[in-house]
């Protein structure tokens, strides 16, 4: 298991006016390899919960484990956290600050103290996965580069340190329809290449359709809902209930079916979809 969380609660401000309670009895085991989508309300707690993981938010009370090494104890060193969880925050492209994008995403592995030959071997690898072409871009400014562009180098910055786990919050928000897809297609060929876990935060349904394995659900400060896509979009007025949506074209199936049409509605993307409406429109030909 990589990642195991017990009872793990969090509260801002503690003691104070302005006391808030921001994880409540939070449980969780990820396995190895799995792509979660974490999704809720804005104020759910995500943020809070992700942020956790890398050790940027100390633990309060409860226990967090990262491939069965104990992070909640408070001797814990970041720098060994941080080896094992990569976090790419929201707009990532404002934590860029090296003169060359080279520096930039050599900034962690150095770190790490790594020697100057595997430091630029990592950048290398990094460029190729974001699809950043080294050699023509390692000697530019990142503040020169397009929005999607700046936010690849950020996250290459995160894959070259070659974590276990990569979260991402909210890689896609603010970029066009393009960039994101781009940036969704990169995230996914690199957890495809293996032995890589993905926590997806986001608040685009059809992102999460398109290329999570298993989806959690959070509701001031609890994970409310577990499971996978197909399964969670089925419970639709639950979402609703909690300021959720499902993807348009799983709600445009659900209606159709609803209307009296036999089709198979627990559909999560436009080609499936398409593939059960030509299904379905030829076997009402063919009766
Ligand atoms: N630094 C902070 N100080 C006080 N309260 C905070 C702080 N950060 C978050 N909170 C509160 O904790 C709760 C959970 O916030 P969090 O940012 O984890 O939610 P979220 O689901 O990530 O929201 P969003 O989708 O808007 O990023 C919210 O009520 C928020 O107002």
């Amino acid at each position: 298991m990589i990642i195991k969380i017990d009872n793990l609660n969090y509260v801002y401000n503690a003691n104070t006016p302005f006391e808030k309670k921001a994880l409540d009895n939070i449980n969780l085991e990820v396995e190895k390899g799995e792509f979660i989508g974490l999704i809720g309300h804005t104020g759910s707690g995500k943020s809070t919960l992700v942020q956790h993981l890398n050790g940027l938010i100390r633990v309060q009370s409860g226990s967090l484990y990262i491939d069965g090494f104990d992070i909640s104890k408070k001797e814990t060193k970041l720098k060994k956290i941080r080896q094992k969880v990569g976090l790419v925050f929201q707009y990532p492209e404002y934590q860029l600050f090296e003169e060359t994008i080279y520096k930039d995403i050599a900034f962690g592995p150095r770190n790490l103290g790594l020697n100057e030959d595997e430091i630029k071997a990592r950048v290398i690898e990094a460029m190729d996965i974001v699809g950043l072409d080294y050699e023509t871009l390692k000697e530019r400014s990142p503040f020169e580069l397009s929005g999607g562009q700046k936010r690849r180098v950020a996250i290459a910055g995160v894959v070259a340190m070659k974590p276990k786990v990569l979260v991402l919050d909210e890689p896609t928000a603010g970029l066009d329809p393009n960039g994101r897809d781009e940036i969704l297609a990169e995230v996914f060929d690199l957890f495809k290449k293996g032995g890589i876990t993905v926590v997806l935060v986001s608040h685009n349904m059809e992102d999460i359709a398109k290329i999570v394995s298993r989806i959690l659900v959070m509701d001031k400060g609890k994970i409310v809902m577990d499971g996978l896509p197909r399964d969670i979009f089925k419970r639709r007025q639950e979402l609703e209930d909690i300021g959720l949506g499902i993807p348009q074209i799983t709600k445009f199936m659900q209606e159709y079916k609803a209307r009296g049409h036999d089709i198979n509605s627990d559909i999560l993307t436009v080609e499936e979809a398409k593939e059960e409406l030509i299904r379905y429109l030829r076997g009402n030909e063919n009766a």
